[in-house]
């Protein structure tokens, strides 16, 4: 593409050096990326600031350069406003705007994003559509997997892969979209269909100045649904969450509310839940049926409605979802049972916020039937005033609580373990630093009828300490020491 009809699409500040019929091969916002014929874009990062990187770029091949501050460079400099608004901006021209040519599902809340993309993909598979998947745990694109950095990736990698899925012909991609994301404009000019919202309860309260601000991160989403109704945009959302409305207020869109209250449009009641099942009738002015499936724990009943509700917008029959969510498996590292056939029950679970920690662990109460040793940790580098709230939520209902490392990044990991665990005046609580030993020790004292709750890594397959992230993963380690635990006696 030329670069000049490229440039054409943005406001201009400055025009340094002539832009005639150069041709761009590709946008690139890493100078490590850039090769011949790449069109490079300075991000002002939190680490680095991308327009030192101009002189690499350019020895790399870069014919132009987008910048928001002055630079010096052999190559036409195009200056504008805001470089990552352009960078939406160009990304979505240059790749054919293809996220309007899929039915984008976008789900945003503190928690459940995972799960409920997991649920969406197997109802719209089930469906017959082909599918995307972009979230914590990777890009899926029909069966190949690939690794992402991000829950969310910048607006560069999403424009780029969208085009990517209209050419191998997904319909329906399903991503989650993070507080982060929505407040750094990563999703910049994705065509989103049917924005999803979960809950919202802390976390993130290092990046966001308060609950209030992380209420509107979310709402973005919402808002960026826009104000034309000829385009079949929809909102679902929780309507018993205590920030639904500042959800509703931000969007024009008609909106699809589900919950267990009455006010609910897609509305479960009649809950059972059991160790792995749980069943509920599902009502709407449109059907009722019993939904029966093997995902535990009330808070998965939500994920389930949410997944319904959406489904339903897409007129997808409530027999196919009931089928598609009978059979579904779930998601890795979320209440991840890692072996039925021993005595004592060993789940892993993602649960890293206090809400989580408290739904898994209240799920893990109305199943117990004896006691509950929890092996749980607060990761570094992030949120520290959510630490002492984990703690309070893994006391109250664990009868050993174990706090060890999660990720402790660039943090001293007995600190983190202080910010936990200081405030507790009780004693019945054990402190391992080192996670591979605190799970042995759960797994060495738990007895017969006895559950193990290792909260906080999930699926992660390592842990970060000084910045090396070493191979750890917590579903591996605990199995091999359960074999071990019954092989030996
Ligand atoms: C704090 C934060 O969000 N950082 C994100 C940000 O990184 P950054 O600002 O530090 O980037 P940087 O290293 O300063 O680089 C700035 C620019 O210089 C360029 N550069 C850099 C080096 C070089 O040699 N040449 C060069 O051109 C870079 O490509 C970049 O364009 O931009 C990167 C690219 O988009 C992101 O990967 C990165 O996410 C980091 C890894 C991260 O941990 N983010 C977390 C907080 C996050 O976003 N989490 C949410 C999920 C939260 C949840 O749901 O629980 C998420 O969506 O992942
Ligand atoms: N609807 C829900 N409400 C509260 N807690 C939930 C809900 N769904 C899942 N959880 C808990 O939160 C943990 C994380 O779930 P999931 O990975 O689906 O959320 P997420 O929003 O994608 O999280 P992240 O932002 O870290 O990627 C689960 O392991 C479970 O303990
Ligand atoms: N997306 C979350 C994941 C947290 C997972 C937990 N294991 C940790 O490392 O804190 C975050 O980056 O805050
Ligand atoms: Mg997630």
């Amino acid at each position: 593409m030329k670069l000049k009809e490229l440039i054409d699409q943005l406001k201009i500040k400055e025009i340094k050096g002539e832009v005639s019929d150069q041709v761009v091969h590709s946008i690139e916002m890493d100078s490590r990326k850039v090769s011949d014929h790449s069109l490079f874009i300075c991000i002002d990062g939190f680490t680095v600031d991308g327009h030192d990187y101009t002189e690499q770029a350019t020895r790399n091949g870069a014919i132009a350069i987008i910048a928001e501050k002055q630079v010096e460079t052999s190559v036409p400099v195009i200056q504008v406003p805001d470089t990552s608004k352009a960078m939406a901006q160009l990304a979505d021209y240059f790749y054919g705007h293809p996220s309007s040519q899929l039915n984008v599902i976008g789900v945003t809340g503190t928690n459940g994003k995972t799960t409920l993309t997991y649920l969406l993909d197997d109802i719209f598979t089930f469906y017959g559509h082909k599918t995307a998947v972009i979230g914590t745990i990777d890009m899926k694109i029909g069966d190949q997997r690939y690794p992402v950095k991000n829950t969310t990736p910048d607006a560069l990698f999403l424009h780029k892969n969208f085009r990517k899925m209209v050419d191998e012909n997904v319909e329906t991609v399903i991503m989650e979209v993070s507080s982060h994301a929505l407040s750094m404009g990563r999703v910049h000019g994705v065509d989103i269909n049917t924005a999803t919202y979960t809950n919202l309860t802390q976390d993130h309260l290092d990046y966001h100045t308060d609950m209030n601000d992380y209420a509107h991160a979310k709402s973005l989403l919402f808002s960026q649904l826009g104000n034309r109704f000829d385009d079949g945009k929809t909102a679902v959302i929780n309507i018993d969450d205590q920030y639904a409305g500042v959800m509703e207020r931000a969007c024009a869109q008609p909106i699809v509310t589900y919950g267990l209250s009455e006010k609910a449009f897609i509305r479960g009641t009649d809950l059972q839940l059991g160790a792995d099942f749980s069943s509920f009738s599902v009502s709407s002015p449109a059907f009722t049926t019993k939904i029966e499936t093997k995902l535990s724990g009330k808070f998965n009943v939500y994920n389930m409605l949410a997944a319904i509700a959406v489904a339903y917008t897409y007129n997808v029959p409530i027999e196919t979802i009931k089928k598609a969510l009978q059979q579904t498996k779930g998601v890795p590292g979320r209440f991840e049972s890692v072996s039925n056939d021993y005595p004592v029950s060993v789940i892993v679970d993602y649960a890293h916020t206090p809400d989580s920690l408290e739904n898994v662990l209240q799920s893990i109460s109305e199943i117990k039937t004896n006691q509950v040793y929890t092996v749980v940790g607060s990761g570094g580098d992030r949120d520290r005033t959510k630490r002492p709230k984990m703690a309070d939520a893994a006391m109250k209902y664990s009868d050993h609580v174990i706090f060890t490392s999660d990720n402790p990044r660039t943090e001293d990991p007995q600190a983190i373990l202080d910010d936990m665990t200081d405030h507790l005046s009780e004693e019945s609580f054990s402190v391992i630093e080192d996670r591979k030993t605190a799970i042995q020790y759960a797994i060495d004292r738990a007895v017969d009828g006895d559950i193990v709750l290792i909260a906080g890594k999930g699926h992660e397959t390592y842990q970060e300490i000084n910045g090396v992230r070493n191979y750890f993963d917590d579903r591996e380690i605990a199995k091999a020491m359960i074999e071990e635990k019954y092989e030996e006696s």
